[in-house]
């Protein structure tokens, strides 16, 4: 990449991806021997932003598929507001915080308290030399590479694909998981890999048809559930950081509870379709958000039987686990697409005060 852009980092994933795949013994061999060295039994994800939405990923998965207790909070939110899980042991606990830049202020401090209190902690961290990893007693590195401008993309689905690895391999570490599944999900990721290069054809092409909806919509909202509550918030925290439209996500239910009321022909909804319960709910209720506004958008990997060319379905069929990565791809093209429709840098930082990381990251 001559100048980086965020687009850039987007349209990297697919090799970044890859490349991430082939290092991962590089991630995997630390996170295992921490389960081989220590009785974990309960793990606290920490994170802000992209990393703590990552987190609420990657606690899904600890539970649901190797049921191991787990949960995703703010740092901060933990550090004043929460308390360990008083039926753990000391040592069956792993605070375990996820920083790409390994800058950001409450991240370093809940960690560094933890570690102070005596219990085991962890960081997944790009920058081995940041602040963070002086405070935590492992580091682990993720292979995402630096990403210069402040958006995090690229960051995003490589700390996805650490997390999906670190619990196939713990799984099978642990035999919490048979040979069929572990080799029927690695085979699906090796297959998501390939496919890459022409999913982000696809996302483009979807992009490109929906554009001026997207540019003229006064507000725009992110419905999610299951494994993909984590993506919700993230979709609307990269429109917000870069498209800078008003975006709101919710749980699809939640959503239908009262938000709904401000709905407008002027506004688009995002429905991620997620291979969970909901997925009926996701049916009916585009139904009736279609008497309200035609902007809705059902982003899936499902068969969506009336799908119109507003509906993102993707061509391949992979578990619900790694269909997360294929989720984020098309709103981080609305992201930066409709920042660069609408005249934005996404390089500049409009806010000037370093007020959530140390300084060489200021935001
Ligand atoms: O993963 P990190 O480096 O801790 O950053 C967390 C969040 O902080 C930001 O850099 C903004 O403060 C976001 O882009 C990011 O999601």
């Amino acid at each position: 990449m001559e100048k980086p852009t965020v687009i850039g980092y987007i349209m990297d994933q697919p090799r970044a991806l890859k490349q991430a795949y082939a290092d991962r013994q590089v991630f995997i061999r630390p996170f295992i021997e921490l389960f081989r060295r220590y009785p974990i039994k309960k793990i606290y994800f920490l994170g802000s932003g992209t990393s703590y939405h990552a987190s609420v990923i990657g606690s899904y998965y600890m539970k649901h598929l190797l049921h191991i207790d787990a949960e995703a909070h703010y740092p901060t939110i933990f550090a004043n507001y929460e308390r360990v899980d008083p039926h753990y042991d000391k040592t069956e606990v792993l605070f375990l915080g996820i920083s790409q830049t390994g800058t950001s202020i409450s991240t370093i401090q809940v960690m560094q308290k933890a570690k102070q209190e005596g219990y085991l902690t962890a960081v997944l961290c790009e920058d081995l030399n940041s602040e963070i990893t002086h405070h935590v007693d492992e580091v682990i590195h993720l292979r995402c590479g630096k990403e210069l401008t402040p958006p995090e993309t690229r960051g995003f689905t490589v700390t996805v694909l650490t997390l999906y690895l670190w619990t196939l391999e713990l799984g099978l570490a642990q035999q919490k998981m048979t040979n069929e599944i572990y080799e029927k999900y690695q085979e699906e990721l090796r297959h998501l890999l390939e496919e890459l290069p022409a999913v982000f054809d696809d996302c483009i092409k979807w992009y490109q048809e929906n554009k001026n909806d997207f540019l003229e919509s006064e507000r725009l909202h992110v419905l999610g559930y299951g494994v993909d509550s984590g993506s919700a918030l993230e979709a609307a925290l990269k429109i917000g950081e870069m498209f800078r439209k008003p975006t709101i996500s919710y749980d699809i239910e939640e959503y239908a509870h009262g938000p709904n009321m401000a709905l407008k022909p002027d506004q688009a909804i995002f429905m991620i379709g997620a291979d969970e319960v909901e997925w009926e709910r996701l049916l009916q209720f585009r139904d009736v958000f279609k008497k309200y506004t035609e902007r809705i958008y059902v982003i899936t990997t499902k068969h969506l039987k009336d799908a119109t060319k507003r509906d993102m379905i993707f061509p391949l069929t992979v578990n619900k686990y790694l269909a997360v990565i294929l989720h984020a791809i098309p709103f981080q093209l609305v992201a930066a697409m409709g920042a660069r429709d609408s005249g934005i840098d996404t390089a500049v930082n409009p806010f000037e005060e370093p007020l959530s990381h140390l300084p060489d990251k200021a935001s």
